[in-house]
């Protein structure tokens, strides 16, 4: 037997003896869950247990666990409470436990609270809403290391406060006896070592599972009539707030929820944190980016859709060779026209030439007038005829089906909640087909993103789209992301005169944001590419985090490839953005701006390429504010350590 086998054989002993000396009479579930869980208080866990036991109303929790992943209410019984009485017990340890004060000036969470029911396994795990369902034989889930979020100095601090405040209740604790005692008080061996390397800065733990801001916690629990908005500067959390709203909604209604965004790489990551923050609701939220989910809705709807790449660059050059002319006396750069035809005409959904005179054209800077619009028109008229003659769509097409197949036959199972993330992003007609999806009724839609961090260009606002927000909007402003040496830094690129609340009225910008995290280290190198090389192996050799923490985010593809041909020839492993799902895998994360939306890591390493960055047209004006837009993205993705390099000399390969 392994000296950690024996350890345990030993903890589960003195903790079977110290259970039925407690309590006489309990029947053998109770004593084998008891005796399960009183065992893991010799590596840190605290238990609480009712004093009343074996006699039980059933209508309050059997005893509460406080440990890495959480404070969990535990109901031990082979009969699942029905919904209300799992209600009342979750309402009860709610308030007994929420509030309880954290650092930087947050509180423990209600929606942090969970509901654990434990019977002897005739119905095997099963998670049901309100509740966690687990059977004696699958305990272990609780304690999994992917769950575990908290320091063993905050448990401590919740642990503390919960003996104060429970009555009817008794601490009960085993100990491992040839151990120190401040060691066995709090962490096993191999959770001790994790302590220490995460010391280095102190904040190795996903805390925000557990404790919120009160302003963010409020949000959470806010009854909104109809659609809501939060905004905010970078790393306020916003999509905190949003999965623990997601998660308070879940346990109010039955139906499915859902997460989206237009990011690809975003929702498999945000699925990763919200299957830690709500284990029991497995399977009912839905992540998916906007692209994907009306892929699949209109196949199970059998509505023909032909999106193809190659015939529609081959549309648009086409339209592009038939008008160029006329379009590059105004202004020269084919991107320009590429993306008023994207984001201002078909983005927006318009389908005729009044239409497109009648707009405002949010967020571009070269004004048009109406006999250039008509020029414009032309392109738009050849390009579309082009892809109709060949039975394409285009990615907008594709959502204006989406919509009008919504539009003629509603989803059978509404969605309980919607939330859409990086708003700022989606395209107009995108966000009309969300506010069709969710409807208007109350906490239906939650709108999530920041104008700051507009990677795409194109601008909307929300009453564009037919999203009444009156009242509903909520900004944040403490930054908990960013260590203050990197929230810095970062706001060098926030050059923005005014910032949109995304909704026409003020925002917050990056600079006003509060910081809650002191520390953190930046490093800059600018050289050519002949340098590079060493300076790029270097820094990703010198990071002073796990690898597999950290990113390398550039902006444009050209950079990813050089920077990915550079890893590998250092024998560097690394993984795309597009592929990576949050789990912890050894590789250093890749990828461009786009593909880093919405993220974070420990540290980051940015490579800026100054060729992009000309001057001239006033295309270039606008591109240079987006560009702008993008560093600073870029840049608020590291929390605790950023290397920013600049590659200003032309390339000769
Ligand atoms: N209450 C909290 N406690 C601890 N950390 C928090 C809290 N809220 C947010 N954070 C930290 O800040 C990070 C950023 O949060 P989040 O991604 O929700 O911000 P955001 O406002 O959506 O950012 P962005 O707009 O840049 O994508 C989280 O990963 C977490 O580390």
């Amino acid at each position: 037997m392994s000296k950690s086998e024996h350890a345990r054989r030993r903890l589960e002993t003195q903790a079977r003896q110290l259970i039925e000396s407690t309590f006489t009479g309990l029947d053998s579930l109770h004593r084998n869950v008891l005796t399960g869980l009183l065992s893991r208080t010799g590596a840190g866990w605290r238990l609480l247990v009712k004093t009343a036991l074996p006699s039980d109303d059933g209508r309050s929790a059997d005893a509460f666990l406080i440990g890495r992943t959480g404070v969990l209410a535990l109901l031990i019984t082979d009969k699942g409470p029905d919904g209300e009485t799992a209600n009342q017990i979750l309402r009860q340890a709610k308030e007994r436990f929420a509030g309880i004060p954290g650092p930087q000036g947050r509180s423990l969470a209600e929606s942090a609270i969970h509901l654990v029911v434990i019977g002897s396994g005739a119905g095997g795990p099963r998670q049901d809403g309100v509740y966690w369902s687990l059977t004696e034989s699958s305990l272990d889930r609780i304690f999994r290391r992917d769950a575990l979020h908290l320091d063993g100095r905050l448990v401590a601090r919740i642990a503390e406060q919960a003996e104060r405040r429970l009555h009817g209740y008794r601490p009960l604790a085993v100990r491992q006896p040839d151990r120190a005692p401040e060691a066995a008080g709090l962490l096993d061996a191999g959770e001790l070592i994790e302590d220490q390397l995460g010391a280095a800065q102190r904040r190795p733990f996903d805390s925000w599972l557990t404790f919120l801001h009160p302003q963010q916690n409020a949000i959470v629990k806010r009854d909104y009539s109809g659609p809501a908005r939060i905004s905010g500067p970078a790393g306020t959390g916003k999509t905190v707030v949003a999965l623990h709203r997601l998660r308070h909604l879940a346990r109010l209604s039955t139906g499915p929820l859902l997460y989206t965004t237009y990011v690809r790489s975003l929702p498999p990551v945000i699925k990763t944190s919200f299957d830690r923050l709500a284990p029991e609701l497995d399977g009912r939220a839905e992540f998916t980016n906007l692209h994907a989910w009306v892929r699949r809705f209109l196949t199970e709807r059998e509505v023909r859709v032909n999106v193809d790449r190659a015939q529609i660059e081959n549309a648009f050059s086409f339209a592009w060779i038939a008008h160029r002319d006329r379009l590059q006396s105004i202004e020269p750069n084919v991107d320009y026209w590429r993306t008023e035809l994207d984001r201002v005409i078909k983005g927006r959904g318009i389908t005729t030439l009044d239409g497109y005179l009648a707009i405002t054209r949010r967020g571009r800077i070269l004004p048009l007038n109406a006999s250039q619009k008509e020029l414009v028109w032309g392109l738009y008229e050849h390009y579309q005829r082009s892809l109709t003659k060949n039975g394409a769509h285009d990615h907008y097409d594709l959502i204006e089906l989406g919509r009008a197949e919504l539009v003629r036959q509603p989803l059978e199972t509404p969605y309980a909640a919607v939330v859409v993330d990086e708003v700022q992003d989606i395209p107009l007609c995108g966000l009309r087909l969300l506010r069709e999806l969710a409807g208007d009724g109350p906490n239906k839609l939650l709108l999530v993103g920041d104008g700051q961090q507009q990677v795409y260009p194109g601008g909307w606002r929300l009453s564009d789209a037919g999203i009444p927000i009156q009242g509903r909007g909520e900004i944040l402003k403490v930054n908990y992301r960013n260590r203050a040496e990197v929230l810095t830094f970062a706001r060098r690129f926030d050059a923005t005169n005014r910032v949109d609340d995304l909704d026409g009225a003020d925002g917050v910008a990056l600079r006003a944001a509060e910081s809650a995290s002191a520390g953190g280290t930046t490093a800059t190198w600018r050289g050519g590419s002949r340098d590079l090389p060493d300076a790029l192996v270097g820094a990703v050799r010198g990071l002073p985090v796990r690898r597999d923490h950290s990113a390398l985010i550039v902006f444009q593809h050209k950079d990813l490839d050089r920077c990915l041909a550079i890893l590998r020839a250092a024998g560097i492993p690394t993984l795309a953005l597009d592929k990576y799902t949050g789990e912890t895998d050894g590789k250093l994360k890749v990828g461009t701006v786009h593909r880093a939306k919405g993220l974070d890591f420990e540290a980051v390493l940015v490579l800026e390429n100054t060729q992009e960055n000309g001057a001239g047209t006033q295309a270039e004006e606008e591109r240079r504010e987006l560009r702008g837009r993008q560093h600073l993205v870029a840049a608020t993705r590291a929390r605790d350590f950023l290397w920013w390099g600049v590659l200003d000399e032309p390339t000769t390969e």
